[in-house]
């Protein structure tokens, strides 16, 4: 178990209370403003004591209130990345970089200096002054400096969220390849449900300081009720896919998921790659007969395995598509018109507009 928490605090007139385990690479707690992200995010790290409870990070007891055991910050082994970047303005990236060594004991420096830089596309700002790069050059840094001093866990909390799309966009692909070939589990804090679907491997719903669901990310993603402040717009189902051809005559890509091929407008990525698509609930169109004339390019064969209970004007359909999960919001009218009910086979209408190319790709620059 890489975090395991159990805590209640209190500050002010607002109450915390979070429960939950995670073996996430990434873990990313979400919720709106003031549900209390910040506020969990710094008594792991160590910023804040809690009331009351546990926290366990890779098995090690950071907190236990009841044993009198409260594991002060500088020992806890905790890389930590605020939104805006911290650099010393009077060392260049380099010794920026190297600061991060400082508080590590010698023998436990097993962080390599060369392949943190080259993961991170830094290399070419290391004689470089922090005044003189650009916000996402300056949040890269910050994370090569926490990821230097070899903690077991690194904290971001919301670090993009002071960058513009552009910038957000630029530093993504980094994220996911720490998640995907570095060895230190993160934290991420984020009210971006974008932002989550593309890099969270696990998420923690927060609400009014009361964790209300946490899972997997595919499982969360899929349930439009548990974001109810972002409304069920953005909730859909997350599918891993490779790329399959590119079809230059026209601009477009085939891509491979367990559910089917599934085109999208030409992805500057080689032919196996691996992508992660998100598929919207309110994207997707059930029909009992395989569609046939449409202009739509993409549909899924599919079993429905489960209709949400809702009394709301619509519900999630939750499909198995071989193997791979897809949630449609569908009205309530249509259930019964349709005679949907789990076990029936239908075929799922995806509009091409559901391809949210902010949730595809997770490819470096340089392979692109
Ligand atoms: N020192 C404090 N004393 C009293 N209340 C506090 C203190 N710090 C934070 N709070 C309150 O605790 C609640 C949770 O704050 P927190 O910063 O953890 O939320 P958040 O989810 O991170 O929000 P945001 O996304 O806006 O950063 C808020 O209502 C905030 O006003």
């Amino acid at each position: 178990m890489i975090i395991d928490v159990d805590l209640h605090h209190e500050q002010g007139d607002f109450r915390l209370d979070a429960r939950f385990r995670s073996e996430g690479r990434l873990t990313a707690l979400f919720g709106p403003s003031g549900s209390g992200k910040t506020t969990l995010v710094n008594i792991i790290g160590g910023l804040i004591r809690p009331s009351a409870g546990r926290v366990c990070v890779k098995g090690r007891v950071l907190v236990d209130t009841q044993q009198g055991i409260f594991v002060p910050r500088h020992r806890r082994r905790i890389g930590y990345v605020f939104q805006e970047a911290r650099l010393f303005p009077h060392l260049n990236v380099r010794r920026n970089l190297l600061f991060g060594r400082w508080f590590t004991p010698r023998r436990e420096q097993i962080a390599d200096f060369d392949a943190i830089v080259g993961l991170l596309g830094i290399g070419h700002l290391l004689s470089r002054w922090p005044s003189t790069l650009s916000g996402g050059e300056r949040q890269r840094v910050a994370i090569g400096r926490a990821l230097l001093s070899d903690p077991h866990l690194l904290l971001l909390d919301e670090p993009l969220a002071s960058l513009d799309e552009d910038r957000k966009a630029e530093i993504y692909p980094y994220i996911e390849r720490l998640r995907d070939e570095g060895n230190v589990p993160m934290v991420l804090v984020s009210h971006s449900v974008p932002e989550i679907a593309r890099l969270a491997t696990f998420i923690v719903v927060l609400n009014d300081g009361q964790v209300t669901a946490f899972g997997s990310a595919s499982d969360i993603l899929k349930h439009a009720r548990l974001f109810p402040r972002t409304g069920p717009a953005e909730t859909g189902a997350l599918v891993e896919a490779r790329v399959l051809r590119h079809e230059e005559a026209y601009g477009l890509t085939v891509l491979q998921a367990a559910a089917g091929t599934l085109t999208v407008s030409r992805l500057d990525l080689p032919v196996g790659a691996s992508v992660r698509v998100r598929l919207r609930a309110r994207d997707i169109i059930l029909s009992l007969d395989p569609p046939e004339r449409l202009s739509a390019l993409n549909v899924l064969a599919g079993v429905i395995s489960a209709i949400e209970e809702s009394f709301g004007a619509s519900v999630d359909v939750t499909l198995d598509c071989g193997g791979d999960s897809l949630v449609a919001s569908v009205t309530r009218k249509s259930v019964e018109r349709l005679g949907l009910k789990p076990g029936l086979p239908v075929h799922a209408l995806i509009k091409s507009i559901a391809f949210d190319r902010e949730a595809l790709g997770s490819a470096m620059p340089g392979n692109m």
